[in-house]
């Protein structure tokens, strides 16, 4: 059952945050049906119209959730979601009071999707007393060499896809999080974690806050920090002590921040949850699964002929045909032979990899509200979305790109996979 929340006034909406696809408000008012909610609102491409579709489905990331992820994730890690009308006039008049909300440039690319008229209600994860820190881990594990070719097992062994593909974006003169591995994050080692968390926090203050791996929110408001320790007063007066006299440095306040979070990401099993989904999804890497594709599409008796592209004709996964794959993959992939994956099971292959993209990409939101005797801590995972399956060839054209990008490189980056190391 859907909620409705146009007897809400849109100015009780408070812009927080947005990304390629969606838009994100937190509830100011007093409605308790929605106090302590973020709207997710879809965007649309500037040169695009809004939607215009009588027979709405809801957003396909409620059934995903719900349906798909709450099987892998446990649901005390997850927002709660659910369905909300909306309509145009609501909608239009939110977009005009939260524009000048948004930065030049997304504003240039994209605008909320007036024509929706469900859109998703979720726990808010930002807003009350306290902050809220925004970590996008990525991705968590080394790939086993087994259905790798040489030249890009070489490499892929050592230094892991985000530390490629950060070297890549660097190349192309994209803001990135370089420095930053994600192997050190998922470690579950102390002096890992510091570390990844320290080049987060440098990344954060270097770029103000312009590289997406790493966002802070102060009760609500997203943190804008520059090299200036003032720009982050609103995060210093949560972390440190009232009656600090001196101004405090940008390392005080690092090793403050770092020390309140670090307990929280040694205890909890998300990240473990996330790096493993990553891992055994992505069992053949894509260059697995390529050969795979090839040998399952080439036509009997024309060697010569070429199979389709990687994904080409695969219809967009029902959300049926997702549950029952996750049955299977709960059930027996540990005990398949991936090895030596059968043409037979191609389809389970393409939707592990079409599944395991969105463990690679969502965030994980860390609550932090103070109590009587310190803080109260939550971690929940946000942003898993439904890809699309079009992508397969698109992240094996990314794969090969980023490999014979990295190739050139005198000194490749050491990545340490804990997980493996532990295996041995
Ligand atoms: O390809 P990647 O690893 O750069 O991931 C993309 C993300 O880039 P980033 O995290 O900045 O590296 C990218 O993030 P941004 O838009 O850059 O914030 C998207 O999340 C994209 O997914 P989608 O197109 O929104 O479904 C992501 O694309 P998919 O790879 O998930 O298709
Ligand atoms: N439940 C929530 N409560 C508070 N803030 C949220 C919530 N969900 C998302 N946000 C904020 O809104 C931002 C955009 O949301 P989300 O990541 O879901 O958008 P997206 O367009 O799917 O992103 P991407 O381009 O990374 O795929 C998040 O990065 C986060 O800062």
């Amino acid at each position: 059952m859907s909620i409705i929340i146009t007897d809400t006034s849109p100015t009780d909406w408070k812009y927080v945050s947005e990304g390629g696809s969606s838009i994100v408000f937190s509830y100011t008012g007093t409605a308790s049906n929605f106090v302590g909610t973020a709207l997710r609102l879809r965007k649309v491409d500037n040169i695009l119209p809004s939607t215009e579709n009588a027979e709405e489905p809801d957003d396909p990331t409620i059934l995903f959730q719900h349906r798909i992820i709450e099987k892998l994730v446990p649901v005390n890690y997850l927002p709660r979601l659910q369905t909300v009308e909306t309509g145009r006039a609501w909608l239009e008049q939110l977009a005009r009071v939260s524009e000048e909300k948004r930065s030049a440039e997304r504003r240039a690319k994209d605008r909320i999707d007036v024509g929706k008229r469900k859109s998703v209600l979720a726990t808010d994860l930002v807003g009350g007393p306290g902050f809220a820190v925004e970590i996008k881990p990525k991705w968590g594990f080394l790939p086993s060499p087994r259905h790798l070719s040489p030249t890009s097992a070489a490499l892929k062994t050592q230094t892991c896809r985000f530390c490629m593909h950060s070297h890549l974006k660097t190349t192309e003169s994209e803001d990135v999080a370089l420095g930053y591995c994600p192997l050190d994050l998922y470690s579950g080692d102390k002096d890992r974690v510091i570390k990844a968390l320290h080049t987060l926090w440098d990344i954060w203050i270097g770029s103000s806050g312009g590289v997406n791996n790493l966002k802070v929110f102060v009760e609500g408001q997203v943190v804008k920090p520059t090299t200036l320790p003032v720009s982050i007063r609103p995060l210093a007066t949560q972390i440190l002590p009232h009656d600090l006299e001196v101004p405090p440095s940008l390392d005080t306040l690092r090793d403050a921040f770092t020390s309140l979070i670090l307990p929280l990401l040694l205890d909890t099993p998300v990240l473990r949850i996330l790096s493993t989904h990553q891992r055994q999804l992505d069992t053949l890497d894509i260059e697995g699964l390529s050969t795979l594709w090839k040998q399952a599409n080439q036509p009997l008796g024309s060697p010569n002929l070429q199979p389709p592209v990687l994904g080409e004709g695969l219809a967009q996964p029902s959300i049926a045909e997702l549950e029952a794959f996750v049955e299977i993959y709960l059930a027996k992939h540990k005990s398949m032979d991936h090895d030596h994956p059968d043409t037979a099971n191609l389809k389970y292959y393409c939707l592990a990899y079409f599944l395991s993209a969105s463990f690679k990409d969502c965030s994980i939101m860390l609550r932090l509200s103070p109590t009587e005797n310190g803080w109260s801590k939550t971690i929940t995972v946000i942003d898993l979305d439904v890809k699309s399956v079009e992508r397969l060839h698109k992240w094996e054209q990314l794969d090969r790109k980023i490999i014979q990008n990295y190739i050139e490189l005198a000194e490749p980056s050491h990545c340490v996979d804990q997980a493996l190391v532990d295996s041995v």
